[in-house]
């Protein structure tokens, strides 16, 4: 009986970090990651980028696409005030249910409503589903050909209002060329291109953030 990475992971932060902890928690992915196995975490370099634009924000409502492992979901929830919300998909039920261990253990549950589906088909469901108007900060991190279909699906779901941050990751490494092209073009969105390194490797990859202008 073999275990998955995502399982191994999450070993690793109940082994090394301290329940109710969510810094103990991002440290310990970081160790594992570093230490022992690679993984598809944002991680520590482009994490504080990922900080710096929550905190500046400080949004109530936050979508994250693409949950994975739950590491960028804890780095947000941990900033957030106490009635702000991270709505998460993901889609894999077996990455998901990794997740869920791991915002758990961080005790951030009540921040956190993870949903196991696709993007495409639940994008348009958030505003009944929620009650919510629009996102303050949207994390994309899903399949990287998905950014710019769904980013165009957000705006005609109108669940994007004037200043609505989108921060993307992965824009150069594995790329998201047309979500690129689209958004430094398009009058309605202010871009700015934060460099960095792909998660743990000297590789270039970056942030891209984008300011929705309505
Ligand atoms: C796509 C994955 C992240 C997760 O997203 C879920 N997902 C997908 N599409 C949807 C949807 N439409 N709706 C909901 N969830 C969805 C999936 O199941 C994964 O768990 N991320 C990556 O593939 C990824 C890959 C790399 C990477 C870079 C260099 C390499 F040599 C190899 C890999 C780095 C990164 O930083 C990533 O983020
Ligand atoms: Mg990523």
């Amino acid at each position: 009986t073999h275990s998955t990475r995502p399982q191994r992971l999450l070993s690793a932060v109940q082994k090394n970090a301290t329940r109710g902890d969510p810094s103990s928690v991002v440290k310990a992915i970081d160790q594992f990651c570093r230490q022992k196995e690679w993984a598809m975490n944002v991680g520590d370099e482009k994490g504080c980028i990922l900080d710096l634009v929550v905190s500046e924000v400080n949004p109530t409502f936050v979508l994250e696409l693409g949950t994975y492992c739950g590491y960028s979901t804890v780095r947000i929830a941990r900033l957030l005030p106490p009635h702000a919300k991270v709505i998460t998909l993901e889609f894999n039920p077996d990455f998901a249910a990794i997740a869920h261990q791991v915002i758990a253990w961080a005790g951030l549950e009540d921040k956190v409503h993870l949903i196991v589906g696709a993007s495409g088909d639940w994008i348009p469901k958030m505003k009944e589903q929620f009650g919510l108007n629009s996102f303050d900060l949207v994390f994309l991190d899903h399949w990287k050909d998905r950014y710019l279909p769904d980013t165009k699906l957000m705006e005609e779901c109108g669940l994007l209002r004037q200043g609505s941050i989108l921060l993307a990751d992965n824009v150069i490494c594995p790329g998201a060329p047309d979500y690129l092209d689209y958004v430094r073009r398009s009058s309605q969105y202010e871009s700015q291109y934060f460099k960095s390194h792909l998660e743990y490797t000297k590789v270039e990859d970056g942030l891209e953030k984008s300011i929705f202008l309505g």
